[in-house]
């Protein structure tokens, strides 16, 4: 069986006072079993969090990385450094990475490879505009971003990746998507990946629904077949309601 994983991304929110605050909070109310939680914070933060979420269940987790080892890459942060400081996973090919930061397929695919070969657990995000949605083509985009972001990969490493659906039109913006729509999306995702690794590999790559999550919708995402767990931006930022998503997605 897959477990659920409830990751919060914080993008750039939260001083390393602020995080810390949270931290002591969440940890206190943290006593879910059965789902598996990450907080992924800005990178000042992270040794921090990392100090007041040790002995606990809640895992450190990154927004980005470099795939170099090292180099000069001015502003940039390598996979042992966040491995120095006791991080998990990372998040990868954010659609405001690839609209921002101009993060391509291959780019992704080269940060997939170097996050596995460190053991860190990539959170790889994959997902439509509107203007691709509206013109159909929002299965040929997840999976070119799919394929993209997988090439090279042995069959075997994917149990160490997790894939995050997120619609770019429903992040942030309360427009969630409906569950049964994400469902369908996150079934053709896990369909590209039978069909390169096979079907026994495809069942056990855990994959997530992301944009506009909150407590209050939580469940129906959890209540369909082939989604996983979160990735939660805004809803994330505040202890007790990350604990409610936690909380959510542990009833199923
Ligand atoms: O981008 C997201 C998580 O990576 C989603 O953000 P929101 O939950 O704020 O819509």
């Amino acid at each position: 069986m897959r477990t659920p994983i409830i990751a919060g991304n914080w993008k750039m929110f939260k001083t390393i006072a602020e995080a810390s605050a949270f931290a002591e909070e969440a940890k206190a109310g943290s006593t879910k079993a059965g789902v598996e939680k990450v907080v992924c914070a800005p990178f000042t933060a992270l040794p921090a969090l990392g100090q007041i979420f040790a002995g606990t269940d809640i895992a450190l987790g990154a927004q980005n990385m470099h795939f170099e080892e090292q180099g000069a890459f001015t502003g940039e942060i390598s996979p042992s450094m966040l491995k120095e400081i006791g991080v998990k996973y990372v998040i990868l090919g954010h659609s405001e990475r690839r609209q921002y930061f101009n993060e391509t397929d291959e780019t992704v695919n080269k940060k997939v490879l170097a996050a596995l070969k460190h053991d860190l657990l990539p959170i790889v995000c994959v997902g439509e505009s509107l203007e691709q949605r509206e013109a159909g083509q929002t299965a040929t985009v997840v999976r070119t971003q799919t394929e993209g972001a997988l090439a090279d990969l042995e069959a075997a490493q994917l149990a160490n990746v997790v894939i995050a659906y997120e619609p770019i039109w429903a992040i942030g913006t309360g427009k969630s998507s409906t569950a049964e729509d994400a469902n369908e999306t996150i079934a053709i995702v896990r369909q590209v990946i039978a069909e390169r690794f096979g079907q026994e590999t495809a069942a056990q790559v855990r994959i997530q629904y992301g944009g506009s999550v909150k407590p209050e919708n939580i469940a129906s995402y959890m209540a369909q077949p082939d989604i996983d767990g979160a990735l939660v931006g805004g809803a994330s930022l505040v202890a007790d309601s990350y604990l409610q998503l936690v909380n959510g997605a542990s009833q199923q």
